[in-house]
């Protein structure tokens, strides 16, 4: 029932759009020079468009490029000749008739396609994510396989890529349809139940099953809740914050990952004040590498004393910590205490001014810096096979085997976006489905409990779920998200 309306609406709002709506065109491609352009139309003007175009009464093959010459609709001038594609609807990537006008990229030659174009009657510029938009419409995508197509875009690396693929391709919307699917079994068997409860065919076994279904929904969604945020990180980089004493190295690490410079390097101690950001790609992974202040006890100068601060704050937030030791300062000491390099960590840690082991409670990898300091000796006595490596920032020795360790890390962070369990991308999904588990506990505990419960208010929780759900895929009229989903596209997507 819940679903016949869900989806008449979903129509009425479907049917309506596309009565309404121009012909629209934009750049597909990437702005700026380049060898070829892609300018795709679409919508009802498309045959009208493409015929005068090409000053051509007849439209190509469905889906085969054909090379044309391509006319100014305005002055009649050939502005360029290129591959024009027809895709008629609903065969399209919007469902609509659409044209694509493969030209050479050139800013004036797209400059007077726009200019031709924008000319035809009923034809007008796309708004940002405006092609996509109409796909949505036309049932070609839900929420999910739009925003898995956005972060297909915007990916930078090749993680990023993959999760935002499985997601584009749907990998994603299936664990949602079916999660709603059989929250939907679960309101159909209900409402049988308050209509025919008194048939035989209708008993307290359906009732009872429902309430078996719905703690079972609950696992299932707490299950997928339980992810460490892992899809999200992926999308938004691992926050990675790199912290140690004054003049460790820590400025020379990221430029050395940077293989520019960064942040300022120097012998003094105290040179990096501020927090200062830079994206990576490690293994295939986005990081946000965060230089710090050097950290210690305690300083009389104002400006190094808000440094530390800004550095501890930081810490908090980020995913991942990279803990750089001077090996210099690690020989001196195990020469003279004579101790093992677990004593000099607790030494250097509470040095920084940590009270907790930062090492235990925080994801944490240790890198030995300036080895090229070290003797022979003492490379060997350091304990290689905890999670810490070697590194001359100087001489680059190491620095192979520190990228194979934080990638290690990387994969834990992040995880394998793989098709059998899509990573929850976005925050947004984690807000909808906590909603709905608290819909389905509400349902279960006022089933429960209560003495003769009124089962319209406890299908009604049910319903609440549901629409949670619809929220994450667009299966309910969510026209106030959409605006903000679209908005993120650029005009030609
Ligand atoms: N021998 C040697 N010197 C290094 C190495 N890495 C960095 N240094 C030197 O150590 C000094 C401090 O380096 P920075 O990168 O500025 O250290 P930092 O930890 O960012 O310093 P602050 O900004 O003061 O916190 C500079 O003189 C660097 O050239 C290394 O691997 N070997």
């Amino acid at each position: 029932m819940l679903s016949r309306v869900n989806s008449k609406l979903l129509h009425t709002v479907r049917r309506w759009y596309s009565s309404s709506r121009p012909t629209i065109f934009g750049l597909s491609s990437g702005s700026g020079k380049c060898g070829v352009a892609v300018v795709r139309v679409s919508g009802d003007a498309c045959r009208d468009v493409m015929k005068i175009k090409t000053q051509s009464v007849t439209l190509p093959e469905p889906r085969k490029a054909v090379l044309r010459r391509i006319f100014h609709s305005k002055t009649t001038e050939m502005i360029d000749k290129g591959l024009v594609l027809w895709f008629p609807g609903p065969n399209s990537f919007t469902g609509e008739d659409s044209v694509e006008f493969h030209v050479h990229g050139g800013v004036a030659v797209v400059s007077a396609m726009y200019d031709s174009l924008g000319s035809i009657d009923g034809v007008r510029l796309a708004e940002p994510g405006e092609f996509t938009k109409r796909a949505f419409y036309a049932g070609k995508m839900d929420l999910t396989e739009v925003e898995g197509l956005a972060d297909l875009i915007e990916a930078e690396t090749e993680a990023q890529r993959k999760q935002a693929m499985l997601q584009a391709n749907g990998e994603l919307s299936k664990v949602y349809n079916e999660l709603r699917n059989r929250l939907l079994r679960c309101i159909a068997n209900i409402e049988a139940y308050i209509d025919f409860a008194e048939d035989q065919d209708v008993g307290d076994d359906v009732f009872e099953s429902v309430k078996t279904d719905v703690a079972s929904i609950i696992v299932d969604v707490k299950a997928h809740l339980n992810d460490q945020r892992r899809g999200e990180r992926l999308r938004s980089g691992v926050r990675t914050v790199i912290i140690g004493a004054p003049n460790v190295g820590k400025s020379s690490f990221v430029n050395l990952l940077s293989n520019r410079k960064v942040s300022i390097v120097t012998n003094v101690a105290g040179t990096t004040r501020d927090i200062i950001e830079s994206h990576h790609d490690i293994g295939g992974y986005p990081v946000i590498l965060a230089d710090t202040a050097g950290l210690r006890k305690e300083t009389s100068d104002i400006i190094e004393h808000e440094g530390i601060t800004r550095a501890k704050d930081y810490l908090t937030e980020a995913d991942f910590i990279v803990l750089i030791v001077d090996a210099g300062n690690l020989q001196s000491y195990l020469k003279s205490s004579k101790k093992q390099f677990d004593d000099y960590l607790d030494h250097y840690v509470t040095s920084l001014g940590f009270k907790e082991n930062i090492i235990r409670d925080f994801n944490c990898m240790i890198i030995i810096n300036k080895v090229d300091l070290l003797s022979e000796e003492f490379r060997n006595a350091i304990d290689r096979t905890k999670n810490l490596s070697m590194l001359s920032c100087q001489t680059g020795e190491g620095l192979q085997n520190v990228l194979e360790k934080i990638t290690e890390n990387l994969k834990h962070l992040c995880g394998n976006p793989c098709r059998e369990s899509p990573n929850i991308s976005q925050q947004r999904y984690r807000h909808h489905l906590k909603a709905c588990i608290q819909y389905l506990e509400k349902y279960y505990a006022y089933l429960s409990h209560g003495p003769n419960p009124d089962l319209a208010i406890a299908t009604q929780y049910l319903r609440n779920a549901v629409r949670c759900i619809g929220m994450i895929t667009g299966n309910v009229d969510t026209e106030e998200i959409l605006d903000v989903i679209f908005r993120t596209f650029c005009i030609g997507k």
